[in-house]
């Protein structure tokens, strides 16, 4: 098994709730990049969406994206929604691991995030849970190694179904 398994997807499909899990079962470290930014920058995830605009939040993301692909070895990697926006990061996470996509149709989404804001989504202005959903999509396909469609599972059984599907 490659070494470091990432986590992608959209707001709320569950990379932190899954991954810490999915780490615990492994014997692996859990990271979530969302942390360490908030770390790097001793502020909110929102505050530097409100501070700094998107771009500045991405730049953020990037550089603490790199940080966490250089250091992690063995490692469950909870990456934010946004993190498919910073090219670089990418190309040096997948390096390290398996990209897994958790996909979840729209509709399940929507019932699910109730205060996007409050999580420091990076949404442009004017933008929708839609059309945040229809602009991500294609780039979480673009980078998934694994795909995992949680629709009508649980936790435990989008778990098991990760585990299942990791390559060797
Ligand atoms: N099958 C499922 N898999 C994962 N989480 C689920 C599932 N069903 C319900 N949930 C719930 O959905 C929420 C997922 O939130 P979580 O913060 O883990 O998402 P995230 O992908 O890390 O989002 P973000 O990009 O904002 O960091 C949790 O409240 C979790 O309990
Ligand atoms: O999907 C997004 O745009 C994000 C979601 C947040 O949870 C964070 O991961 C970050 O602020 C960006
Ligand atoms: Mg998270």
């Amino acid at each position: 098994m490659k070494r470091n398994i990432v986590l992608i997807g959209m707001p709320g499909v569950g990379k932190s709730t899954v991954g810490v899990i999915l780490a615990k079962v492994l014997g692996y470290q859990f990271i979530d990049a969302d942390l360490v930014i908030q770390e790097r920058e001793n502020r909110l995830l929102r505050d530097i969406i409100a501070q700094d605009g998107l771009e500045g939040f991405l730049k953020a993301e990037e550089k603490a994206n790199i940080q966490v692909a250089g250091e992690a070895k063995k490692a469950v990697i909870a990456t934010g929604g946004s993190v498919v926006y910073c090219e670089q990061a990418m190309r040096h996470l997948s390096g390290t691991g398996q990209i897994v996509y958790l996909k979840l149709d729209y509709d399940t989404l929507d019932k699910r995030l109730c205060n996007l804001k409050g999580r420091g989504v990076v949404l442009k202005d004017g933008q929708d849970l839609r059309g945040l959903y229809d602009e991500r999509i294609p780039l979480y396909e673009k980078y998934a190694d694994i795909t995992v469609d949680e629709k009508n599972l649980d936790v435990e059984e989008t778990l098991q179904k990760i585990v299942e599907r990791l390559k060797q």
